[in-house]
């Protein structure tokens, strides 16, 4: 299978900090692939050495078969938007599109057609210090496709979009794609990406948390959980594990605290967490042992709490303020390494 952006054993150090882990990974063609991680996941340092802005400790990252570094025609094969802050404010968004062309040997109506694209025409003769972060972000995105290339990087291009804009956003990502251009994204809410990618790729401190299609994640990790109440707990979890499940056991309230008929048969009931079977599995496999069940009720859970949890153990604690990064291999954009 051919595959546009290849990372492999990527590593980046910054003194103590690991920032990105061994990480190993790789990007299709004519699909959105969602970068996903917690805030300091590292997905910002993947992006900035992927585009040849910071040099990696260790491991590859390429575009096309070859690190970006190595390709000459800039804009014209990968276009990006890493930081919507970071344009010259004095200048007008036209003068911005128009020098970026000029940069990359790209034709002048190109610059018109990608303001008409990201609907920024009518305020392109405005000074970009006016504009707000929503309008930044849609010209950060028209300068990623001045070029018209083949492979796309957005860091967090949903990051201050109004809903419309979120909308707009993802129709232009699915059509890019539908293109058989490569979409590769980054945010730090599955809740952005449930919509938007096909694949997931998931990091958690630097390392590697999942790479799969967003469908086979969601089967996988937001699988629904039955939950059952019974005073058998023991026969029934052992009957379903045989069965295939997997049975979690969770509290046990006496009859005392059970207001209906059991607290008369002073029976304790005990709650079950059971995964990989149906609610009707569960209730014939009962019936057919004779077992007691109070209560069945499944529950899906949302992609995001499966994200979080995939990712709890990964989650980044800044209990101290960040010292500022150094002033060489600058994480801020603009300080190549
Ligand atoms: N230049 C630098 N110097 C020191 N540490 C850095 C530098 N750049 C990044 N880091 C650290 O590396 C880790 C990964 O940061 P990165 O910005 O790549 O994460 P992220 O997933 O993009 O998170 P966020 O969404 O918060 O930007 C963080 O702990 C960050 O503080």
């Amino acid at each position: 299978m051919f595959c546009v952006i290849e990372v492999s054993e990527l590593t980046k150090r910054y003194g103590p900090k690991t920032a990105v882990d061994e990480l190993s990974f790789t990007v299709r063609p004519g699909r959105v692939t969602g970068f996903l991680g917690p805030n300091g996941a590292g997905k910002t340092t993947t992006l900035r050495i992927l585009l040849g802005l910071v040099r990696p400790t260790a491991g590859t990252a390429t575009v096309l078969g070859r690190p970006f570094r190595d390709r000459p025609r800039g804009l014209r094969d990968v276009g990006a938007l890493l930081d919507a802050g970071d344009v010259h404010g004095g200048r007008t968004a036209r003068g911005h599109l128009r020098f970026l062309a000029r940069g990359n040997g790209l034709p002048r109506g190109r610059v018109e057609e990608v303001l008409d694209e990201v609907g920024l025409t009518d305020a392109a003769g405005r000074r970009i210090a006016g504009y707000s972060l929503r309008m930044r972000q849609r010209l950060g995105i028209a300068a990623a496709l001045l070029g018209d290339p083949p492979v796309l990087v957005f860091d967090e291009p949903l990051n201050g979009l109004d809903p419309e804009g979120v909308w707009w956003v993802r129709g232009l990502f699915r059509r890019l794609a539908d293109e058989g251009r490569t979409v590769f994204v980054s945010s730090h809410l599955m809740s952005e990406m449930e919509n938007t990618a096909d694949d997931l790729v998931v990091i958690g401190r630097g390392a590697l948390v999942a790479a799969e299609p967003l469908a086979a994640f969601a089967a996988r990790a937001a699988a629904p959980v039955v939950t059952v109440r019974t005073p058998e707990p023991e026969a029934l979890g052992a009957l379903l594990t045989a069965e295939g499940a997997s049975v979690e056991r969770g509290g046990t309230t006496g009859p005392e605290q059970e207001a209906n008929e059991l607290s008369v048969a002073g029976l304790s009931v005990t709650e079950l967490s059971v995964s990989g079977l149906s609610e009707a599995r569960i209730a014939e496999v009962a019936l057919r042992h004779g077992l007691l069940i109070l209560q069945l009720t499944p529950r899906t859970p949302s992609l995001e709490a499966a994200f979080r949890e995939l990712t709890a153990d990964h989650v980044e604690h800044r209990t101290t303020p960040l010292a500022p990064p150094p002033a060489a291999d600058s994480h801020h954009p603009g300080g190549p390494a």
